[in-house]
């Protein structure tokens, strides 16, 4: 009996301890003179005593075995009054005499290991708040208790804002401290009776039961936002933080736990889309469209992890010598079954979606690759790349660019970033540091749709820009209207005094290319030369256009004759 690792125990009929073993001792923490007479309910916490007596009466009543691990767990006061988690299995020696034996092990290392797993299983290992399959049970659990009180809930999704972009640039060690003070600042803002989650990435999901009316709803958005928007000091500087958030209500906007959640999805994009650092309820309206862009970001993904998309290449030609001087990137998505689907309504899907980050880094990439490839075959072509305001906003997107160059073997100054006017002036302060050390690299920077925007001159000498692209939407009026023909003459003269070159976009007419000739346009692009073509045309398009055949800028009607026959035929739309 002492040598055995579980602990002996045994009782005489009216409950007094007869006899330990060593091994009880150590459980209990008495020793065995402490425990011998005294009542077995030392064992138990006083309010459980009693019930205890009874069932041991019982027991004597009608003796039965019991293995161990089949009864109940159980938990013992040890003399330190600590609880702690015991297996007992049951016998008797003596019916007659009335002695029962308890057999007791410590299981409490093993409900400690449950119990761990049992919260791994069910909460976020980084933040300890609940993960996706215990909101799961939450939120069908906030519905249960909603149908049986007849109370609303509401149920809010939040995003981080950049959230990628600050884990891609200061590595995944800073993303994870960000993640944990948004959890950290959400648990703060919130009541003991609304339950947060975090679903994954950086998607926050929090439940407000009981809610009397929208407005406190509201107010609890509001303050969500209000902590979770304040810088976050990392590495010496304040990181900007925000959030978007979404707003479903049960049972105003649907009933069932899936339906919610996508509404909450919805009105979070839409949120974000609304200028982020907001947030949105859900509404009927937003709802097919919404549907529609998510349909959109599910194939674009698709089509990004599959190679279904593709870079097409615009020839941009120099007026001065009729050379393609460069060509833009532009991307190209042929969907299965859709067909063409137009960068027009896919762009904004990726922007909206927080998707063109990865989409950009793969067009840069692309081109990278591109460029080697042209110039080992000997045309050492510079490609223009579009950028996104989300790109620019990349903490570590010059990084990322000369990653893919280096990757590839590209040179820098083949590349060139077309950046639009607005995108530059979201953040004009941060747009210029990137841009500088961009064009520190030999890139060089185009300012695309010149004219649309709100530049200001002052501004402008500040960017390192060494083309502008004059809008095609002047283009096209410009035969039509002097006001317009006047304005992109201004426009031209305004670079030329700041000492960058022009380039028109959307010349379709030999004769708006005649006045851009006129005006003193360095270059165009347009479908009057060429539509965007598959990577493998270019040269065709190159041959055709031999520099021998340089024309002189003024002479237009020479210039219309010469532009007209290197249209190439199956190329040329409309004069
Ligand atoms: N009517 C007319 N159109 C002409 C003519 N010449 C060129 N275009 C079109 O004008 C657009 C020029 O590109 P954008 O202003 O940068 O405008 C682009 C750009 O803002 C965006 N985009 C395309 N590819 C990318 C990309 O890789 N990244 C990003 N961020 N945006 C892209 O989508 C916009 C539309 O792209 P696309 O549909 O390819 O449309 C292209 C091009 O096909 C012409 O003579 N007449």
């Amino acid at each position: 009996m002492e040598a055995s690792p579980d602990g002996i125990l045994m009782v005489d009929r009216a409950g007094h301890i007869v006899m330990v073993n060593a091994a009880m001792e150590a459980i209990s923490g008495y020793a065995s003179e402490e425990l011998c007479g005294q009542s077995v309910g030392i064992f138990l916490p006083p309010a459980a005593r009693d019930a205890h007596a009874r069932q041991l009466e019982a027991y004597f009543r009608s003796p039965s075995g019991r293995p161990m691990g089949r009864g109940q767990d159980f938990r013992i006061m040890r003399k330190d009054g600590s609880l702690t988690a015991v297996a007992i299995a049951l016998g008797h020696t003596d019916v007659s005499g009335g002695t029962a034996v308890a057999f007791v092990r410590d299981i409490s290392d093993v409900r400690g290991l449950e119990a761990r797993i049992r919260f791994q299983a069910t909460h976020d290992t980084l933040t300890g708040l609940a993960n996706r399959w215990q909101f799961g049970l939450e939120l069908e659990q906030a519905i249960a208790v909603s149908e049986r009180t007849g109370q609303s809930f509401a149920l809010l999704l939040l995003d981080l804002d950049d959230f990628k972009a600050i884990n891609d640039g200061y590595g995944h060690a800073a993303g994870e401290r960000l993640l944990l003070e948004a959890s950290r600042r959400l648990q703060s803002a919130l009541r003991a009776g609304d339950t947060v989650a975090r679903l994954g990435g950086d998607e926050f999901t929090v439940v407000l039961p009981a809610i009397a009316q929208p407005q406190d709803v509201e107010q609890v958005a509001a303050k969500l936002l209000g902590v979770l928007c304040q810088p976050y000091r990392m590495h010496g500087f304040d990181l900007a933080f925000s959030a978007s958030l979404g707003i479903a209500v049960y049972p105003r906007d649907a009933r069932d736990a899936t339906t919610l959640l996508r509404y909450a999805d919805m009105a979070m994009y839409h949120a974000k889309n609304s200028g982020r650092a907001s947030y949105a309820f859900y509404a009927h309206h937003m709802g097919w469209r919404m549907e529609e862009k998510l349909q959109l970001r599910e194939q674009l993904k698709i089509a990004l992890d599959s190679d279904g998309l593709e870079l097409h290449y615009q020839p941009q030609v120099n007026v001065a010598t009729a050379e393609v001087e460069s060509v833009e990137a532009l991307l190209r998505w042929t969907h299965p079954q859709l067909g063409e689907i137009p960068p027009s309504r896919f762009i904004p899907v990726a922007e909206a979606t927080g998707m063109i980050l990865a989409l950009g880094a793969w067009v840069i990439d692309r081109a990278c690759r591109q460029i080697a490839a042209w110039t080992e075959a000997g045309l050492p072509l510079r490609v223009a790349v579009n950028l996104s305001t989300q790109q620019l906003r990349q903490v570590d997107l010059v990084e990322q660019i000369e990653r893919s160059l280096a990757r590839h073997g590209a040179r820098p100054d083949l590349l060139e970033i077309e950046v639009t006017e607005s995108e530059a002036m979201a953040d004009p302060e941060q747009a210029r540091q990137v841009l500088w050390r961009l064009q520190r690299l030999g890139i060089s920077i185009t300012l695309d749709d010149f004219g649309t925007g709100y530049s200001s001159l002052a501004y402008l000498k500040h960017l390192p820009v060494s083309r502008i692209k004059i809008d095609r939407d002047f283009l096209r009026p410009l035969l039509r209207s002097p006001e317009d023909a006047a304005l992109v003459r201004a426009i031209v003269v305004l670079a030329q005094t700041l000492g960058l070159r022009v380039v028109a976009e959307g010349v379709e007419s030999t004769e708006q290319l005649s006045l851009l000739v006129r005006y003193g346009c360095d270059a165009y692009q347009g479908w009057l030369f060429s539509k965007a073509v598959a990577a493998h045309q270019i040269a065709g398009l190159l041959r055709s256009a031999p520099p021998d055949d340089a024309l002189p800028p003024t002479h237009i009607d020479a210039a219309n004759e010469t532009w007209a026959r290197r249209i190439p035929s199956e190329v040329q739309l409309s004069k």
